[in-house]
């Protein structure tokens, strides 16, 4: 295992968020992260990437004790993309490049340049190199983000709504990007997400929060209509599409 969360507690200020979060992540895994507004997903996120320290549990990153590891180290094994981020005065070069930083010495090298020009290919961010972030719009912004952190080359990559201001081609895209690189350079992903279908669709496994706990956490088999309902509050059907599975809400 490349993450392994277990028994994780958290508060803000004695009001709990999480109890007892238990989960694992192999290497090359997409683990999604599901569950209401306010479930917890963005505080769980947060806390496998020590921006804050949960009061109990663990969190293991191959075998080292998170919250044991220094900044540089976390940089250097853990990627991190926030929910909200803000546009600077970088070109988009320059803001890709910075995700090299934690490997970085004393100056970039042609292979810290290869890898930043590989991601903006990856990602269809070529054309906008040498624009400024604070020109791009939200989509594009959105895409530079995402690939800053996989340029920095994490073990492990958390990403908190990757795909919220994205056009459906690019969910798409992104969402490949990330499953290619999670399957090819052996990295565990972990990815907040509102968008059942895209989860089903991308995810190798799922953890479905609901009153501040574990409320189901597996592959496809949890994935049921008696899961959602229970997490969500929703009825619905899980039908296949070919060989995509899709939830669709039920008439109520
Ligand atoms: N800095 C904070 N201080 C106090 N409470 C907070 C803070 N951040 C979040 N919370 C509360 O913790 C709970 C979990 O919030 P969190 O953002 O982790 O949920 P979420 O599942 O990511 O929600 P969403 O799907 O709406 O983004 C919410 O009740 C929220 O109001």
């Amino acid at each position: 295992m490349i993450l392994t969360v277990d028994g994780v507690e958290f508060s803000y200020n004695g009001h709990p968020v999480l109890r007892g979060i238990n989960f694992a992540v192999a290497r090359g895994e997409v683990v999604s992260i599901l569950g209401n507004n306010g479930a917890g997903k963005s505080t769980l996120l947060k806390c496998l990437n020590k921006i804050l320290k949960p009061q109990r549990g663990s969190v293991l990153i191959e075998d080292d004790a998170l919250y044991r590891l220094n900044r540089l180290q976390i940089a250097q094994r853990v990627g991190y993309v926030a929910q909200k981020y803000e546009s600077t005065r970088f070109t988009v070069f320059d803001a890709v490049l910075l995700g090299r930083k934690p490997h970085i010495k004393w100056e970039a090298t042609a292979k810290d340049l290869e890898i930043v020009r590989r991601v903006l290919k990856q990602l269809g961010l070529e054309a906008f190199s040498l624009r400024y972030l604070d020109e791009l719009s939200g989509g594009e912004l959105q895409k530079v983000v995402i690939a800053r952190a996989l340029a920095q080359e994490p073990r492990v990559l958390l990403l908190d709504e990757p795909t919220s201001n994205l056009d459906l081609k690019n969910q798409l895209e992104v969402l490949k990007t990330v499953r290619k690189a999670a399957h090819e350079q052996n990295i565990a992903a972990v990815v907040v997400m509102h968008d059942l279908n895209l989860a089903l669709r991308f995810s190798d496994k799922f953890l479905l929060l609901k009153n501040k706990t574990t409320f189901a956490c597996g592959g496809m088999e949890i994935i049921t209509p008696e899961n959602i309902a229970g997490v969500y509050g929703v009825p619905v059907a899980v039908e296949k599409m070919g060989a995509v599975p899709v939830i669709v809400p039920l008439p109520v």
